[in-house]
């Protein structure tokens, strides 16, 4: 209790990730796009959240000024509790490569720095000593079943390993918030199954997890489903059925071919 005897929040109370009255429109060519027309979210510490909708909804725009890789019009972000009004691009990009880890459907890996490179690179403008980069890095390909894949250049990969490399360096810095833009949107259907399993593995051992993806059936990883409908939350619902497995894989694995 505070002196005057209201209750002070424990910091894990706190949503690790909150926003309130997003609103963006993107002016390219032809008419303005409204892609988030007011959008009010809040996840909590270790949530596994799925925003799935129909193309065109907004959800990549969505999970864009939730990673402050654009700007909301309208609207405000917290991140752990720190209102990220105030940020510019550094401050943003600091952010970036220590409290929120970000996936996208192609990889975006650094096609001339071989797979240690990648993975170790933003441990080591986090500040991170090369030595402690190094053996971060190791265990993460290892358990991501990239070992022996050290030296390879992305371009020598699979779909599926350069997506689990692309995981391994979104997680070196261990961001509290992990974003996925349709992380199996370019991989087949094995490649699929593996980046959901590992995604539900990190989740098992408290990851926060917002994951954007059209795919229903991807969206059955997670813990809460959030329906995104031109711009709009739709609804927002945990998923049906038993409480989510806090170890192990989640009932995603039961994908077919
Ligand atoms: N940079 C941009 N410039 C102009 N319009 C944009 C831009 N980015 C997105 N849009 C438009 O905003 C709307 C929402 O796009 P967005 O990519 O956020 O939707 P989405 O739900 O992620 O779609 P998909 O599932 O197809 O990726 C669409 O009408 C899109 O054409």
């Amino acid at each position: 209790m505070s002196e005057d005897g209201t209750p002070v929040p424990r910091a894990e109370d706190t949503p690790v990730l909150r926003a309130e009255g997003l609103v963006k429109t993107h002016h390219g060519v032809g008419a303005p796009a409204r892609a988030v027309r007011g959008v009010d979210l809040s996840v909590g510490r270790g949530e596994f959240v799925a925003i799935t909708g129909p193309s065109g909804a907004g959800k990549s725009t969505l999970l864009h000024l939730l990673g402050g890789l654009q700007r909301p019009d309208e609207g405000s972000i917290w991140l752990d509790g720190r209102c990220t009004d105030s940020f510019g691009e550094a401050r943003w990009a600091v952010e970036r490569r220590k409290a929120i880890g970000i996936v996208f459907q192609f990889f975006n890996l650094v096609s001339n720095l071989s797979v240690a490179d990648n993975v170790e690179l933003p441990a080591l403008l986090a500040g991170t000593p090369p030595k402690k980069a190094r053996a971060e890095r190791a265990e993460l390909l290892a358990e991501l079943g990239l070992e022996g894949k050290e030296r390879s250049m992305p371009g020598e990969l699979s779909g599926g390993e350069q997506q689990r490399v692309a995981l391994a360096r979104a997680l070196v810095n261990h961001p509290p918030l992990l974003l996925a833009d349709e992380p199996a949107g370019s991989l087949d259907s094995k490649g699929t199954r593996e980046v959901m399993r590992l995604l539900s593995r990190f989740h098992g051992r408290g990851q926060t997890i917002v994951l954007v993806t059209h795919d229903a059936r991807l969206a059955s990883a997670a813990d809460r489903v959030i329906s995104f409908f031109d711009g709009r939350i739709a609804d927002d619902a945990p998923l049906d059925g038993p409480p989510p497995r806090r170890s192990g894989i989640s009932g995603v694995l039961e994908l077919r071919d």
